[in-house]
């Protein structure tokens, strides 16, 4: 599936908005190659982490799960870590794409990865629109808010490697549609930032200290967040308590007039 992002109704914003993508270096290196990425949105979750310790690619990950993951470019540069190829996705049938039914009703597929050298680790992608299969994916059409997609996500994750089905990284781009209420817009984006904190607690294996001192990795949640009174709040209540190390990052491929921004989380304590 090509990503085709809608053109706004009216003329004049339209001309603008051209305008802003023939410009955006993003847009254009998106566009310029046939494997690209879905989204310009790819590109964020590469820079972050190649500037942050490139935590996609320590040999010890074996789940990711990607909330808001529509129209599918985040899973795509975690398949490419987990050793999935763009070539793999021309040649779907040869990873074993299967439809699954047993997790979802709706819209949901599963790859069975064939090739020995590949990590093999589990990746689970979740959101509202369908998302077109990407080898090593599993995808979830559902509302993350839905009372029980917590427990859907945890048995999708569940391999003979993590029968208890917890995450090393939670990766979340989440954002609702705009409603054109600033306040009704970043009081959605607090929920959202809430429920993904919710889910981390219950999901994200935990940080641990051995006698000699040696330390394992612990979880990581990137947490995408819009501008909200209450956001350091949250910040200090319920992040930094609970992970070693918490980074606020607005990465260069976030467009400057966007009120977004990224937690990264590292460490996972499970102190709350
Ligand atoms: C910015 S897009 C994500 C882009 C994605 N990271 C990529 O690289 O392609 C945000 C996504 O969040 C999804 N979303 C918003 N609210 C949701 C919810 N309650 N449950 C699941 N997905 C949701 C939207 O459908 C949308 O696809």
């Amino acid at each position: 599936m090509s990503f085709r992002p809608t053109l706004p109704l009216h003329k004049k914003s339209s001309t603008a908005w051209l305008a802003r993508q023939s410009r955006d270096p993003f847009v254009k290196a998106r566009l310029s190659s046939p494997s690209s990425y879905r989204s310009r949105a790819a590109y964020k979750l590469i820079e972050l982490n190649n500037k942050w310790g490139c935590f996609l690619s320590r040999p010890s990950l074996r789940s990711v799960v990607d909330l808001g993951a529509a129209p599918g470019g985040w899973s795509q540069v975690v398949a490419e870590n987990f050793g999935w190829t763009h070539e793999a996705a021309d040649n779907a049938e040869d990873f074993g794409l299967r439809e699954e039914t047993k997790v979802q009703k709706r819209g949901s597929w599963s790859t069975e990865p064939m090739n020995k050298t590949t990590r093999r680790g589990k990746i689970v992608a979740l959101d509202l629109l369908p998302i077109m299969p990407i080898p090593g994916v599993q995808t979830l059409q559902m509302d993350f808010l839905a009372p029980g997609s917590a427990r859907i996500v945890r048995d999708a994750l569940k391999s003979p490697r993590n029968p208890e089905g917890t995450a090393d990284i939670v990766l979340s781009d989440m954002a609702a549609n705009f409603s054109g209420s600033k306040i009704r817009d970043s009081q959605m984006s607090l929920d959202i930032c809430h429920a993904v904190f919710d889910f981390a607690k219950g999901a994200l294996t935990v940080r641990t200290v051995d006698e000699r001192g040696k330390a394992s990795c612990g979880g990581i949640l990137l947490l995408k967040h819009f501008a909200h009174p209450l956001l350091q709040e949250f910040r200090k209540e319920h992040l930094e308590p609970n992970f070693h190390l918490v980074h606020y990052i607005k990465p260069e491929s976030s467009r400057a007039d966007s009120a977004e921004g990224y937690w990264l989380c590292r460490g996972w304590l499970g102190r709350t």
